[in-house]
């Protein structure tokens, strides 16, 4: 693969669910360093792009290529092994485990012992136990979690509680990220703060990010690339000047400042 070619990159995807048309004929590519975006009304078929990348749909036809790699048909777990980490768009943490055991369940496909080694408590898996806490502790940093690492996770506010789940996703060292609606139902302080983390995920961890949301102020200040889809059918791909512009955008948000 040259350092060029997309991270990610689908063709002609389409899939149906029992005659729902839910994805009709997406291409997309994403390239390195690039935060690109999906937006759409709700039942565009976003959630089900992300499905098709992490491999938990099988689309009917098309093509999906991660890495310069054919990876249609292989099973979410090989995909996340292979580096596509994603949130939620709802919460999906162990609320009784602290911020740190959270995000050490991210560095489960890293840790190398098995249960015998592990149990017995030494050599290996203790070594390899001290690198992932370290590793953790650097992401706890990172996210500015620190004044709640300690504490389960179910008793922080929401928006620290996506924030971890964030830190989880970043734990696996992703080589894609994908974010399902990061800001919903945050309020402005943590919108704010979110935006910036994602920003510094891009630009300081340089991971590849997609995301899909509904707030478009955010999608358009901190987009690189939009494609917009409305039932499940590809509307346009572009910068977010591009995309505001395009008249079939503005008719598929009809009434909505797509701005704002
Ligand atoms: N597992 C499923 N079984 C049946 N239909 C599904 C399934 N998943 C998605 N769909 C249908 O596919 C279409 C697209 O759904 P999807 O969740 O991808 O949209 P979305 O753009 O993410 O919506 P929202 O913004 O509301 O989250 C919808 O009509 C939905 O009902």
């Amino acid at each position: 693969m040259s350092a060029a070619s997309p991270v990610v990159q689908l063709d002609d995807v389409h899939l149906s669910f029992k005659g729902v048309k839910a994805v009709n004929g997406v291409s997309l590519h994403v390239e390195p360093g690039e935060l690109f975006a999906i937006i759409g009304p709700n039942g565009a078929g976003k959630t089900s792009l992300f499905n098709v990348i992490s491999g938990v749909y099988q689309p009917q036809e098309g093509r999906v290529r991660f890495q310069g790699q054919d990876v249609l048909g292989r099973k979410p777990s090989d995909i996340a092994r292979r580096g596509v980490a994603r949130t939620f768009q709802n919460i999906a943490l162990f609320e009784h485990l602290t911020v740190t055991d959270n995000l050490m369940l991210g560095r489960h496909q890293h840790i190398g012992y098995g249960w015998p080694s592990a149990f017995a408590w030494w050599g290996r898996a203790k070594r390899e136990e001290i690198v992932h806490r370290r590793f953790c502790e650097e992401i706890v940093d990172f996210l500015e979690l620190e004044q709640w690492r300690g504490m389960p996770v179910g008793l922080l506010p929401y928006g620290v509680q996506k924030r971890v789940e964030l830190g989880r996703a970043l734990a696996m060292e992703p080589k894609l990220l994908l974010l399902d609606e990061p800001v919903a139902g945050m309020n402005l302080e943590e919108t704010e703060d979110m935006a910036r983390f994602v920003l510094d995920i891009r630009d300081e961890l340089d991971v590849p990010i997609i995301m899909v949301e509904h707030d478009m102020g955010l999608v358009m200040d901190l987009a690189d690339r939009i494609l917009v889809v409305d039932f499940g059918t590809p509307i346009t791909t572009g910068t977010p000047d591009e995309v505001q512009r395009h008249p079939d955008v503005i008719r598929a948000y009809l009434g909505q400042e797509l701005s704002s």
